[in-house]
């Protein structure tokens, strides 16, 4: 296998096996916590991190509620399975590269992951579902990706990568049935989690309400800004990948818009008007719900992990 230069997979690989005590340099499962749940760190034994700055070719994560390290350790009961967590990712819309977005995925496919798993804090489109409910992706849709924004676009990164990639098998069907085992042995309601599809958008806007619609209309069930650049370039690499969302807001959809002229002829002709209350989602919001929310995404991801040993 032969690596392209202009990506410093060497001099990254030697910077962490520099730090990171022997045993826990050959990890098998990566992480990567989304906006509120860098928390999963606390399922994390041996504790040790790596600064994302100590790192050559990785940037910094730039978005409140993304540390920005590396967490090596181990996970699961007994010996423990051993696992490397980003604490923190990068997004397209802080202005990293798309080949700098998934470039950590990379770096840990080197250090001999095999399986990737992947969190998301996500919009919910899909009116059955509740803030709270985590969402296994068996699929996604993503726009950026279709009209030239895809992270595989230009050199590969490696001679023995795929130029094209499939993704009609993109989300692991053992991972998730794994999964769903787990949510049954956690004692978990086929409401509190449950699969659905991921629109991708490159953010840093959330949905207009005519943005949500046509996102719904087109069959997904939650939206968000992150994983599936993340998703690529893991196949790409060969690993196993599982996505969870956690959803944090509900999308506004109004099936109808508010009436502002009638509201006007109402307040003319000297009759009281009913405002209906604001209705906006923030960053704020996102990560509170991350961590009422997280310690589930931890045990399900924990179980997962532990099944992997
Ligand atoms: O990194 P994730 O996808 O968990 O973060 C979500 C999407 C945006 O980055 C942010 C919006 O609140 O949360
Ligand atoms: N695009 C998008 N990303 C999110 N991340 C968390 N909530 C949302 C949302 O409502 N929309």
């Amino acid at each position: 296998m032969h690596d392209f230069p202009d990506l410093p997979f060497d001099a990254a690989i030697e910077a962490i096996k520099a730090t990171v005590p022997s045993h826990l340099q050959s990890p098998r499962v990566g992480i990567v916590c989304g906006s509120g749940l860098s928390g999963l760190v606390d399922s994390i034994r041996d504790l040790h991190l790596v600064p994302y700055n100590t790192i050559p070719g990785f940037a910094e994560s730039t978005v409140p509620g993304h540390k920005s390290s590396l967490a090596f350790g181990l996970m699961g009961s007994g010996e423990g399975v051993p696992v490397v967590a980003m604490l923190g990712r990068f997004h397209p819309y802080e202005g990293h590269d798309l080949r700098v977005v998934v470039y950590p995925i990379r770096v840990m496919a080197r250090l001999g992951i095999t399986n990737l798993i992947l969190t998301n804090a996500a919009g919910g489109l899909n009116p059955n579902l509740a803030v709270g409910t985590i969402v296994a992706l068996h699929d996604h849709l993503a726009l950026p990706n279709m009209t030239g924004m895809n992270a595989l676009l230009g050199p590969l990164t490696s001679s023995s990568h795929a130029r094209f990639v499939p993704l009609s098998d993109a989300y692991s069907p053992a991972l998730r049935r794994l999964l769903f085992l787990g949510a049954h042995h956690l004692g978990l309601s086929a409401d509190e989690v449950t699969e659905g599809t991921y629109a991708w958008v490159s953010g840093p806007t959330y949905e207009s309400p005519a943005e949500g619609r046509f996102l719904r209309l087109v069959g997904a069930d939650v939206v968000g800004m992150s994983t599936v650049p993340e998703v690529l370039a893991a196949r790409q690499e060969g690993l196993n990948v599982m996505a969870l969302s956690l959803v944090t807001n509900a999308v506004v959809i109004p099936e109808t818009y508010r009436d502002i002229r009638a509201e006007v002829a109402t307040e003319l002709a000297g009759k009281p008007v009913e405002l209906p209350p604001a209705q906006v989602v923030s960053h704020e919001e996102v990560l509170e719900i991350g961590k009422a929310k997280g310690q589930v995404m931890m045990k399900l991801v924990e179980y997962v992990v532990s099944a992997l040993s």
